[in-house]
């Protein structure tokens, strides 16, 4: 329960809702409980009618004032127009019940739906500041579940969970006393089943949260099923492996229905049980009632006989809600503390407290930095020390699995090197705040993600402000504006799910606009024209040479590019730094990179297939 405090300071937010709706409640069950008290005069006038003899003050025994005004001025009246005036009164009051609890629904509800909107929005920009690693230990559907699933529980708690205690205790508070005033052994023997009523249902309500766990955790293995197999439609398609796929579903598929008609079975006996204990209790309120009427006719009438049936009858339904309200509780309690857990954890990579913004000229200096994925231990780099000054241009250069990719996470600080530093103007990158950082350097990654969104509303991302001149000079830049305006809808066309495919290579190209139209001071280029033909990365390389020239910028590569005249080349194998020079002195060298651009050279001068068939 202690993790529920957390919701304090949401509910002081929407204090005045909440007292309001408090009051709505026991406006909403004192005219509930007058309806009895109302009908038991009416029953007693009755019995008046028939026996004449009987002395009882019947207008006396009813306790509410507000009713006994009412009886009072009617009491000497004819029999059917009390009648008439009590039917009235009955309607008013079910119209005055439900008109307060439309007010409850509007102020608790609606509470409730203000506090989950609240909590989505932190829990959501909880994981925007969370780090890499994070999302690296946690699946989709973990994090899917805490803002949908963990939040919504919540919700059960402070929308119909309150709402129900309250209720049921503003019921209970005002029934029971007027019960207790009228016949107080009588009230004993017919509330003694409720407790055991309500116990009864805690643990049904137990068993139905277990059943239902279980069948949410299969759900979402569902999911994350069904979501894998969209998503990589295309191998299961080219590996012909639909039919594989499908009996993995349906096998999944499966157990999840069976863990459903076993919860619809418990449900389907929940209701019909609860009715018969309604029926029970009546029917011992009948019995009861009765046998102190026949040892003595004056401790009892037969409007308290009916007065007793129909509160019965109108706590069954709130008394058996404190099974549910508990379980909502508990789990909302379970959820919270989920919630909390997670909304504790701190990013690893976060500000300082004393960083501070910094306006970056481009110098970048890779001290002797040393770097091991901590959850995998591999060692990605091992004393990489590279100077870069402003306005150079650097090509990384390495097999795969050489560190590459890695010496641009740590310049944009995603992860925190084990030894050394990487500065930017000679100023540590960990001094610096991380907004300013990365808001001044430019990555286009190796894997392009590009949004369900627009062609325009891709490239914009990386600048939202930019106009749509500064978008199409983007796309120019980086060889890609001529197939979009080849698209019926232009820069207009929606790309991904919704929208065309675009190939590898206009995907790539796409994601290198976003990065250019950010006009950063520094631009790391990750193997970002692997995916397209020689003839456009020459076209790209002699655009990038103009954009670049007064930026810092590290093309990360598996070509090389002997056009772009590189300050320096790097070449990086198992994390060390192999070779080091300009592109005429490695040649020179004789090593990886002249071998490299040998082999390079022999393929792009074989004739291609294109080419031989031509000349047969
Ligand atoms: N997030 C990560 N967690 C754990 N290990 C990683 C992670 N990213 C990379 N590695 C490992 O670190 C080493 C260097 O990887 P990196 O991605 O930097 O290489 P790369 O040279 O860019 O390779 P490629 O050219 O294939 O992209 C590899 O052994 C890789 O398996």
């Amino acid at each position: 329960m202690k993790h529920l405090a957390a919701l304090n300071k949401y509910f002081w937010k929407y204090r005045f809702r909440l007292l309001a709706g408090l009051v709505f409640v026991v406006l909403s069950n004192y005219f509930s409980v007058l309806a009895p008290l109302i009908t038991k005069y009416v029953v007693n006038k009755l019995m008046l009618l028939l026996s004449p003899g009987t002395t009882h003050a019947f207008h006396e025994s009813v306790q509410d004032p507000l009713a006994r005004v009412l009886i009072n001025r009617i009491d000497r009246w004819n029999f059917s127009n009390v009648v008439a005036l009590c039917g009235v009164t009955l309607l008013v009051l079910a119209l005055l019940r439900g008109l307060f609890m439309f007010f409850m629904r509007q102020t608790i509800i609606v509470m409730s739906r203000h506090i989950e909107f609240d909590q989505k929005n932190e829990v959501y920009q909880h994981y925007q500041r969370l780090d890499t690693t994070f999302y690296r230990s946690h699946s989709t559907g973990d994090l899917m579940n805490r803002i949908t699933e963990d939040v919504s529980r919540v919700r059960m708690f402070t929308g119909p969970a309150i709402m129900y205690l309250v209720n049921l205790l503003a019921l209970i508070g005002l029934s029971v006393y007027y019960m207790l005033k009228d016949n107080v052994a009588l009230t004993l023997y017919t509330l003694a089943p409720l407790p055991l009523l309500a116990v009864t249902i805690y643990f049904v309500n137990q068993l139905i949260h277990k059943k239902s766990e279980r069948i949410q955790a299969l759900l979402s293995d569902l999911t994350t099923n069904a979501q894998q197999s969209y998503s990589g439609i295309r191998v299961i398609k080219s590996f012909v492996q639909e039919k594989a796929m499908l009996a993995f579903f349906r096998n999944s598929s499966e157990e999840y229905k069976t863990n459903a008609l076993g919860l619809a079975k418990v449900e389907a006996i929940y209701f019909p049980a609860m009715s018969f204990v309604v029926g029970i209790s009546t029917l011992l309120t009948i019995l009861i009632g009765g046998f102190m009427y026949i040892r003595d006719p004056q401790s009892m009438t037969f409007g308290t006989l009916t007065e007793f049936v129909l509160f019965i009858n109108m706590l069954m339904f709130p008394v058996s809600a404190i099974g549910s309200v508990a379980s909502m509780t508990q789990r909302a309690a379970a959820s919270q503390k989920r919630l909390n857990e997670f909304l504790r954890l701190q990013p690893e990579i976060r500000d300082k407290p004393k960083a501070t913004p910094k306006v970056i000229a481009g110098d970048l200096h890779f001290d002797h930095v040393s770097f091991t994925y901590s959850h995998t231990g591999i060692k990605a780099l091992t004393d990489f020390d590279l100077h870069i000054r402003k306005g150079q241009k650097v090509a990384i250069i390495g097999r795969t699995g050489s560190g590459k990719t890695t010496v641009a996470q740590l310049l944009l600080r995603m992860f925190d090197p084990d030894q050394g530093a990487v500065k930017v103007d000679g100023t540590d990158i960990r001094d610096i705040t991380l907004k300013s950082l990365r808001e001044q350097i430019s990555y286009v990654p190796q894997d392009v993600f590009l949004f369900s969104d627009t062609v325009r509303g891709n490239i914009l991302f990386g600048n939202p402000v930019a106009t749509m001149d500064q978008v199409r000079q983007a796309a120019k830049q980086a060889v890609v504006d001529g197939e979009i305006a080849g698209f019926a809808e232009g820069y207009d066309t929606m790309i991904g799910e919704r929208g065309v495919t675009l190939s590898g290579g206009q995907k790539q190209r796409v994601s290198i606009a976003r990065a250019l139209i950010k006009d950063p001071r520094v631009i790391v280029m990750d193997d970002c024209l692997s995916a397209v033909d020689a003839r456009t990365e020459r076209e790209i390389i002699g655009q990038l040479y103009e954009y670049l020239q007064d930026k810092t910028a590290i093309i990360i590569t598996h070509r090389i590019f002997s056009l772009f005249q590189f300050d320096q080349v790097v070449v990086l194998d198992d994390g060390h730094i192999i070779e080091r020079g300009t592109h005429d002195s490695l040649l020179e060298a004789g090593g990886y990179y002249a071998d490299l651009y040998a082999r390079q050279r022999e393929r792009d001068e074989r004739p291609s297939e294109e080419e031989v068939t031509q000349e047969k």
